[in-house]
């Protein structure tokens, strides 16, 4: 798979490139990110990337002209980040997973020209409900979300407990010591029962889910066993 950004500031992707699981992952050669410099497609003398917005106001608006001749060096979807974008998460992550190429508009300043938006966008994208100073880091969330479910990068087993892949919030973790300041690790897991250690992961996965994130159990369709455990955590929880 490879992942195209756009961007007014490179340098901001260097460290995401370079370090823990998408720089070796880079390195494997297991996926490409590649970062577009805007700025060398602005062919004008001062390399004028944005420019004052018709009608007043403040703030800047990226031009139209450097995105439209960067957008022509890259293929696949193309995903502007922005506030006024559907909403990022896992089920997306993994739709966009299944591309060969996508391509990420970060967009800086108070935004892009609406001629790129309407003429090559795909998708506009948004992070959450607030306002960050440019799309570069959404820009690298997504990225990163992306490359975890790229074949190779991380262990299947690893994601497919991970919170959202399977609907549910992730369960607890705990490593050695198996006692810290009087804090002992839940007996089940040093027990070496492997399925009640799944009973218990899935248990504590549902009774997260149902305390945190109720709206996630809504129309999810619940096997026996989790409308076992589902039932057992209300009786508990004397609910
Ligand atoms: N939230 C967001 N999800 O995606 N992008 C987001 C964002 O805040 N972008 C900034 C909006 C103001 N102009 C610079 C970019």
């Amino acid at each position: 798979m490879k992942i195209n950004i756009l961007t007014l500031f490179p340098e901001m992707f260097s460290g995401f490139k370079s370090e823990s699981i998408i720089g070796k992952a880079l390195e494997k050669n297991l996926l490409e990110i590649n970062i577009v410099n805007i700025r060398e497609f602005c062919y004008d003398k001062h390399k004028q990337a944005d420019d004052m917005p018709f009608g007043g106001g403040a703030g800047m608006v990226m031009k139209p002209e450097p995105l439209f001749r960067a957008l022509e060096t890259v293929k696949g979807k193309v995903i502007y980040t922005t506030p006024q974008g559907v909403r990022f998460n896992q089920k997306l992550a993994i739709e966009l997973a299944q591309e060969e190429e996508i391509t990420i508009i970060a967009g800086h300043y108070e935004g892009i020209d609406e001629r790129v938006v309407e003429s090559k966008v795909d998708l506009e994208v948004s992070i959450g409900d607030f306002v960050l100073t440019g799309g570069e880091l959404p820009a690298m969330m997504m990225a990163d979300c992306i490359a975890r479910l790229v074949p190779g990068v991380i262990k299947k087993e690893s994601y497919e407990n991970d919170s959202f892949f399977n609907g549910l919030l992730d369960y607890p973790h705990y490593t050695r010591p198996a006692e810290y300041e009087g804090m002992k690790v839940p007996e089940v897991l040093l027990s070496g029962h492997h399925k009640n250690i799944e009973t218990w992961r899935l248990k504590e996965s549902l009774k997260r889910t149902y305390l945190r994130r109720r709206d996630l159990l809504v129309g999810r369709e619940l096997s026996k066993e989790e409308k076992k455990l589902l039932a057992e955590i209300k009786r508990e929880l004397g609910k």
